[in-house]
């Protein structure tokens, strides 16, 4: 029997500002970085010895890795970056406000780009389009994803497309290291886990829509030897 733990990344700077996040690098708040403290706290007291350990390439899930390992002492573990667990790529609409989006676009039309299975958001129209944020400016893509071919770099995602390029990495090595019985510890974000949970846990395409998952609160599952869930738990702090 082998564990799969998932760990949304505590609150990063943009959560903080409620402004759409996807694949530009923000760091987590001081408040995240608490809350990744408190998630390795948690799986310490859980008594859940890891034997790999897998996250983005965004420095909040990696933080979120970083402290939750150091906090369950566990920092000796292999780690692997990829860029297949990535949060979804918010195209056109990285940068704006959650609630200003809302107000220009419609509170229907946000929440289907926020959560529908198949509504695409708003492309960038370019690789080279930039986001402006308080006088700072963020690139689209930079040498981190040198390796990636261009045709797989997105110019904006829906869970769908999230869910496609998730999946080879699971198939490859996630799946492999479970059925080898191994315990896993993924730090990743938002939407590539609500796309790896969807997978899990076969979840319509239709039921996905009310899946939220939180900052920093480990969700813990079991896993026969042919990858069926025994059992689902949810850390939550006091
Ligand atoms: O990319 C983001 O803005 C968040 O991390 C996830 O966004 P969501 O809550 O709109 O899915």
């Amino acid at each position: 029997m082998a564990k799969l733990v998932m760990i949304r990344h505590g609150q990063s700077e943009w959560n903080a500002k409620n402004l759409f996040n996807g694949w530009v690098d923000t760091k987590l708040s001081p408040v995240g970085i608490e809350q990744a403290k408190t998630a390795g706290k948690m799986l310490a007291e859980a008594g859940i010895d890891f034997d790999q350990a897998y996250t983005s390439v965004l420095t909040r899930a990696i933080e979120t890795l970083d402290l939750t390992l150091f906090e369950a002492g566990q920092m000796f573990i292999p780690e692997e970056k990829s860029w297949r667990l990535n949060e979804r790529n918010y195209g056109a609409l990285q940068g704006l406000n959650k609630a200003d989006a809302a107000e220009k676009f419609g509170a229907d039309q946000v929440l289907q780009w926020r959560r529908s299975y198949d509504v695409l958001p708003p492309l960038l129209e370019s690789a080279e389009e930039t986001v402006e944020v308080e006088g700072q400016t963020y690139a689209s893509y930079d040498r981190r994803y040198a390796e990636v071919a261009a045709e797989e770099l997105p110019l904006g995602e829906n869970l769908k497309v999230t869910l496609e390029r998730v999946m080879p990495f699971w198939n490859e090595k996630i799946s492999a290291d479970l059925k080898a019985g191994k315990n896993v510890v993924i730090a990743a974000h938002g939407n590539s886990l609500r796309a790896l949970a969807k997978h899990i846990e076969q979840i319509s395409d239709e039921d996905i829509l009310g899946l939220e998952i939180a900052n920093a609160q480990p969700i813990i599952y079991d896993f026969d030897g042919d990858l069926n869930v025994l059992s689902k738990d949810i850390l939550t702090a006091e």
